[in-house]
């Protein structure tokens, strides 16, 4: 059911230092920041020739990474984002098989326009999940 790797999501807490380092010290090509309000992020994409590393910085004062963040001053790994063909087959898979979707189980557009839904930590081997239509 999964697909391609999308992306790996790393939260920081200096998006323009977290940024640099990619850049400058990785050599790699990255995006402008783009603010996503409804998910109370502000991403930065990293594009590497089979994924991509989403770099998140907290937005907002409800952000759901902003505990995160603060538990993690220097940064940390926080999701992995899986392709799936149809993510309402996928996501109603998911719950028949016993793992738990965040919040109200119906899909959100995401950073890339497409439908994405996140999974519990702790039904996928203490690693947050975010499963995308493409
Ligand atoms: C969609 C736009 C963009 C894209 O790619 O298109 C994005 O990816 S936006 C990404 C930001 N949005 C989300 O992450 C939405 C889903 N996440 C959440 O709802 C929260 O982050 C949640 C519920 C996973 C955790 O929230 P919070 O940290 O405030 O809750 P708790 O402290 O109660 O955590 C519960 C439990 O889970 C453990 N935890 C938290 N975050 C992670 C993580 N990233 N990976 C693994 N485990 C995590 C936390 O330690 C707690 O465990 P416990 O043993 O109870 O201490
Ligand atoms: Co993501």
């Amino acid at each position: 059911m999964i697909g391609k790797l999308n992306h790996v999501a790393i939260v920081v807490n200096d998006l323009e230092a977290a940024t640099a380092v990619y850049r400058d010290t990785l050599g790699a090509k990255v995006s402008a920041p783009v603010d996503l309000p409804d998910h109370g992020v502000t991403t930065v994409f990293v594009e590497l020739p089979n994924t991509k590393i989403e770099l998140l910085l907290p937005l907002g004062e409800d952000s759901p990474i902003a505990k995160f963040a603060a538990n993690n001053p220097a940064g940390g790994m926080h999701h992995l984002c899986y392709e799936v063909e149809d993510i309402i087959a996928a996501r109603d898979h998911i719950i028949a098989a016993g793992g738990r979707v965040l919040g109200d189980g119906e899909p959100k557009i995401g950073a890339h326009g497409k439908p994405v839904l996140f999974l519990h930590p702790k039904d996928f081997c203490g690693t947050l999940v975010e499963i995308e239509e493409v």
